[in-house]
């Protein structure tokens, strides 16, 4: 484990192998020096705001961007180097929707083998394993445009897999989707990792995402703050913080400002890292009629990602791009 910013430790027979990665998009560093290696079967998760330096991260490991130094290494081969070699082994299901529309979800999948090069004597058989573990068999026929964008999402994990690949990447999978079908990209992705030992990595800024994953690593800023197990992180960074519903906003004004870097807004309440019993004697004394609701909560990845990022992960804005995104799948419609 390495719950530490430092270099992180040895994981046995790592898939992925990541090593001072570093990319600037003219003068803004988005990536300084990242490295973490990711084992074999293993659920890791990207867990950072908005801008953290995720995407860019994902998209030099799925070989679509070089970055300025650093290496990267997937199943042993070289990223840089061998990318197409590479891209054998990986399969990727990006933020954008990158389904044909006009063409039915066989189809799609079709399209996909032959442009892997898989042979039709296996593509059929692997397309109809694949279908009917995302429980999409049964409308195979259908033209993809009149799916849910939750069905979208697993017939685009499902084509990812199409080609065998062993790592399979996915950019913030489940954002503008509604809860339930959320829940269902998860049981599928934990069931991929069960039945095929597939490694998987997924980008999020849902915390409540990252408590199946197997390990978490946090970065912002484009630098790793910390790895590790959901409960490592939690025992070893986690700290007990208040949870509070104020009364109105002149009330969440002035306990902002009273408690600077340490408060943070959560939704409609604040969120208030560091506290031991006196502090919490000291608050009710100074804002105890100013206040509707207040919470001790336990350590947990919520109050992780607050004192690594200083920000409140269900308070970050949706980025102009997730929401062009949410609306392009809950609209289900994406034309060409
Ligand atoms: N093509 C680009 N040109 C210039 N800056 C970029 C480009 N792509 C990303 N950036 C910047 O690099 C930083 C990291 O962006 P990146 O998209 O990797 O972050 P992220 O963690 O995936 O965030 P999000 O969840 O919002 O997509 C951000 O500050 C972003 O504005």
């Amino acid at each position: 484990m390495n719950t530490g910013a430092g270099r992180p430790a040895a994981v046995p027979s790592p898939v992925i192998e990541v090593k001072d990665l570093a990319k600037r998009y003219g003068e803004h560093q988005a990536l300084g020096g990242v490295s973490f290696d990711v084992g074999r079967g293993e659920l890791f998760a990207l867990l950072g705001p908005n801008g953290a330096g995720k995407t860019t991260l994902l998209s030099i490991l799925c070989t679509i961007l070089k970055p300025n130094s650093g290496t990267a290494r997937i199943a042993g081969v070289d990223v840089l180097k061998s990318p197409l070699r590479a891209r054998r082994n990986i399969g990727v299901v990006f933020q954008e929707p990158s389904l044909d529309d006009r063409l039915s979800v066989e189809e799609n999948l079709k399209f996909h083998a032959l442009a892997y090069g898989v042979p039709m004597s296996v593509s059929q058989k692997r397309i109809d394993a694949l279908l009917e573990l995302v429980e999409l068999g049964e409308v195979k026929e259908r033209l993809v445009r009149t799916l849910s964008s939750g069905m979208k999402r697993r017939l685009e994990i499902a084509r990812a897999l199409v080609h065998n690949s062993r790592v399979l990447f996915l950019d913030e999978p489940t954002v503008g989707l509604d809860a339930q079908s959320r829940e269902r990209i998860w049981f599928y992705l934990r069931r991929l990792q069960e039945l095929r030992g597939l490694t998987i990595v997924v980008t999020t800024h849902y915390i409540e995402e990252v408590e199946r994953c197997d390990r978490v690593c946090v970065i912002d800023h484009g630098a790793v703050l910390a790895m590790g197990t959901p409960d490592e992180l939690k025992h070893t960074i986690g700290r007990e913080y208040l949870r509070i519903r104020p009364k109105d906003s002149a009330a969440k004004t002035e306990i902002l400002a009273h408690y600077g870097p340490r408060g943070a807004t959560s939704g409609e309440g604040i969120l208030i890292s560091d506290v031991d019993d006196a502090a919490v004697e000291d608050f009710l004394e100074r804002f105890g009629t100013r206040i509707r609701s207040l919470d001790v909560e336990r350590p947990s990845l919520e109050s992780v990602f607050l004192t690594l990022t200083g920000k409140a992960p269900r308070d970050q804005e949706a980025s102009p791009r997730e929401r062009t995104l949410s609306f392009a799948r809950q609209g289900g419609e994406h034309t060409r």
